[in-house]
């Protein structure tokens, strides 16, 4: 099979002989294989091993070289049928080899058609609801197909030129596609005829077939002929007439090999749920990363918004994995080499929009965490679906918040869904609230996504049909702004009565022209749209995420931010006079508007004005400042100048990690209950304050010793300073006079000292002074009135001088003894 994805090496000359050679071996084998699919029995016989079925040459060297020996159960009952050229609808759970159940009959039936070589035009068709889907197919086709088989096979997914795949697309025999990029082709590229087109096989049948893929696969279906044969497999398959009906199927076999199984999802799989409100989500997920450290890690959230908020913020928080992360408005060449390395990470943590919850084939995933509730049972089974596949085990963890308990449960019961609830251990669940809320207020980009993804989840919860699970109503909203680290909850506008389903899942290409958008950058965020139109129709919100400085924020954002409900629906009738739209780059949204405040002058709403002065509101001060310069707004920019204009803070206690808590902080209400009975925790907290203030107060004391000790050091040291400095009889007992250096005296005390120290007695300078008061020469010793030295003076030392004729006299001696 020639690849046009790969160059090729050798010469085209010698490739034709080759050809050539080939064809002539393939159409006896091909005369012979046709009497054995003829002779098939598809609906009785079993088939257990590949060898069994009448498979050409090439596919069985291709299977071989894969080590695939065995058929899966959907294999053997689906590829036989397919053989005989039936339409098929085959279900199977996921993980159990549906991508080989329709490759080996797309080759197979397109080889005894001898459907090869350029003239022979396209012959099969296969689409994939997504990229990284059709590159796993295509990879799938090209390492069966690559050993023997002269197909010419193509993806066509975008991401490319259209005149590359242009080229490439007249030429090529097998297309594996997507439907946006290929209903491109199919209007556009002129040369491109599926008028021979044999086969057409939709992998995740009911994704590409609901609302959100419509437009495209009906448009499709338009162009491609109407006798040909049609394979739908799906994890969830659709059974449903309408869709069936737009597909012309002619009687379709319904192969559904696990439909009499007790569950719907793997046996290897081990499925729980645990109650964590919406604002202790991040803290349990943080904690759960923190317990699972050698494993690898899928991780669903429901848009690519927080997705790349709890990346960027768990990134900065060095959890000790490797992070990575994956949604829809990456460049194409990122979400290649994020999903090649996720495939090939022993240990690594992936956070990802459901961009990835179908068909895609990660090896060894050893858990899937949905912190977000999916949309539906079936998406659940998808997203759980990314481990524990073709028998090995896995597990999965899903996060509902009490308010989604209820429906969750019975969604997934309906669809035979085998889910225990387990609690998180008290012990190991950690609190990331302090460091968010320090990260995002330091690190203004953070705290934009951090709103973004706040935005994004409320309207997804808003835009969900399934009213018995999401109630936006039940939804803490304000902790839940306060869990990611904002300061307060967005505003947020929706419009009554969208068809919100259809826009959720619409397709990225029915909204970008490129959908190759990068994300990486915060603060390029377009909405769904075309962007050159939305460029033209930029709005005050797009202003506001654009927007790097958010000292200066504008008041209209002030009020987003702060008037009114958080949520709030709006009638499309009004739309018309609304002041501004407030458009996300969220393909779930829906577009929302501020509704003019009456008689608010047009300066207020931080526009430019004629006379291009302004007025901004900085975040923290009362009023909004006049700014009438450009200068004036640069100074305005300075912290300095801007503290003028600030009101007081609010008093935050910083802790050792330097991280800002409240004065005071309530602990939330369940995980207080979690620990154990009202009564039990406060004996337990009174014992371990008392036991703290016990152990605090011996350091206390410990420190005072250290302190007086220190002091008293201090001052003999001064006094002896002093001594020296003066007249030697002003030492008082003359230790210097007498040749003694004093270290007995000073022992002593210090011994005295010590041991009174040891016997725990409170001393002082005032109650036991640690030296002998100096006196004056001149004093005279109140007690005996007699001119006597102190005891510890030894024999030979001199009596205090009293006069000055003394003095005199003692000098002469002194010196006469030197
Ligand atoms: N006959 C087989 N023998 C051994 N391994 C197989 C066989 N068929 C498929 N596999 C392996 O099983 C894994 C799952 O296969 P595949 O991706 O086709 O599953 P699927 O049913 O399409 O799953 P999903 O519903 O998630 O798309 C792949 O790694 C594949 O290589």
């Amino acid at each position: 099979m020639a690849p046009y994805a790969t160059g090729r090496a050798r010469s085209i000359k010698a490739k034709d002989h080759e050809r050539l050679q080939k064809r002539k071996r393939d159409n006896v084998d091909i005369e012979k294989l046709e009497q054995d699919v003829a002779q098939l029995d598809s609906k009785n016989a079993e088939f257990k091993n590949f060898s069994s079925l009448p498979l050409s040459e090439p596919t069985r060297a291709g299977l071989k070289a894969n080590h695939f020996t065995t058929l899966t159960d959907i294999q053997a009952k689906a590829i036989p049928l397919a053989l005989k050229g039936s339409d098929i609808l085959g279900a199977a759970k996921t993980g159990s080899g549906k991508t080989l159940a329709f490759l080996i009959p797309v080759l197979e039936n397109l080889y005894r058609a001898q459907c090869v070589g350029s003239d022979a035009g396209l012959g099969a068709m296969i689409i994939s609801p997504t990229r990284e889907l059709a590159i796993q197919i295509f990879e799938v086709l090209r390492s069966i197909g690559g050993k023997g088989h002269l197909f010419a096979a193509g993806l066509i997914i975008g991401g490319k030129s259209l005149e590359v795949e242009r080229q490439a697309l007249t030429r090529m025999n097998i297309v594996v596609c997507t439907p946006g990029r290929i209903l491109q082709h199919l209007s556009q590229t002129a040369l491109f005829n599926v008028d021979g087109l044999k086969m057409l096989v939709l992998d995740e049948a009911d994704r590409i077939l609901d609302m959100g893929f419509q437009r495209d696969v009906d448009a499709i279906i338009e162009y491609l002929p109407p006798e040909r044969q049609t394979l739908l497999f799906s994890a969830t398959q659709t059974k449903r007439v309408s869709d069936l009906a737009r597909l012309s199927l002619q009687d379709p076999e319904y192969v559904s090999v696990h439909e009499a199984a007790a569950t719907a999802t793997p046996k290897g799989l081990q499925q729980n749920y645990t109650i964590t409100s919406l604002p202790d989500k991040l803290d349990t997920l943080w904690s759960f990363i923190q317990a699972s450290k050698k494993s690898k890690i899928l991780v669903f959230l429901s848009s690519g918004k927080q997705v790349r908020f709890v990346y960027e913020s768990f990134r900065h928080m060095q959890p000790g994995i490797p992070l990575l992360h994956l949604h829809g408005r990456q460049k194409q060449t990122a979400r290649l080499n994020i999903t090649s390395k996720f495939s090939t990470a022993k240990t690594s943590c992936l956070f990802a929009t459901d961009v990835v919850a179908r068909g895609l084939d990660f090896p060894a995933v050893d858990w899937v965490v949905q912190v977000d509730c999916p949309e539906d049972a079936d998406t659940y089974i998808h997203r759980v679906g990314r481990t524990a596949r073709y028998e090995r085990d896995g597990r999965a963890v899903l996060l509902l918040d009490p308010s989604e308990e209820e429906g969750m449960l019975k969604r997934l019961e309906q669809k035979k869904v085998p889910i225990e609830r387990i609690n998180v251990r008290a012990k190991k669940q950690q609190s990331i609230k302090n460091q968010l809320q320090n990260m995002c207020f330091k690190d203004p980009q953070l705290k934009y996504l951090g709103q973004k993804a706040f935005i994004s989840y409320v309207r997804s919860i808003y835009l969900q049909k399934d009213k018995e699970i999401f109630n936006l109503e039940k939804l803490p909203l304000e902790e839940f702004a306060s869990s990611l680290g904002l300061p307060g909850a967005p505003r947020i506008k929706f419009i009554k009565g969208e068809d919100v389903k259809a826009r959720k899942n619409a397709p990225r290409q029915n909204f970008s022209s490129s959908d190759d958008e990068d994300d990486s950058d915060a603060t390029s965020a377009t909405n769904g749209k075309s962007k050159t139109t939305k460029q033209e129709v930029r709005t005050k919100y797009d202003r506001m995420f654009e927007r790097q400085n958010q000292d200066v924020l504008a008041p209209h954002y002030a009020r987003v931010r702060d008037e009114g409900p958080i949520v709030q629906e709006v009638d499309e009738d009004n739309l018309d006079s609304l002041n501004g739209s407030l458009d996300d780059d969220d393909d779930l949204m829906t577009v929302k508007r501020r509704i003019p405040v009456e008689g608010e002058p047009e300066g207020e709403s931080g526009e430019p004005e004629a006379s291009g002065k302004r007025l901004v509101t900085i975040s923290g001060a009362k009023n909004p400042i006049l700014i009438d310069s450009k200068h004036r707004e640069k100074l305005l920019k300075s912290k300095k100048k801007l503290l003028k204009f600030k009101e007081k803070g609010t008093k935050l206690i910083f802790d050792d990690e330097g991280e800002a808590h409240p004065i005071y902080e309530l602990e939330d209400e369940e995980a207080f209950r979690k620990k154990g009975a009202a009564e039990e925790q406060r004996r337990r907290f009174l014992e371990s304050e008392t036991e703290r203030v016990r152990m605090v107060d011996v350091e206390d004391k410990e420190f005072a010793k250290a302190k007086r000790r220190e002091k008293k050091e201090k001052k003999r040291e001064r006094e002896r300073r002093e001594a020296d400095t003066k007249a030697p009889d002003d030492v008082h007992g003359g230790v210097a006079v007498d040749g003694d250096d004093g270290t007995a005296l000073d022992n002593f005390l210090q011994d005295a000292q010590v041991s009174d120290d040891s016997e725990g007695h409170e001393s002082s300078d005032s109650d036991r002074p640690p030296y002998p008061k100096p006196k004056k020469w001149f004093q005279v010793d109140a007690k005996d009135g007699s001119n006597k030295r102190r005891k510890g003076f030894g024999p030979g030392m001199h009596e205090e001088p009293e006069t000055l004729e003394d003095l005199e006299a003692l000098a002469e001696g002194l010196l006469g003894k030197k």
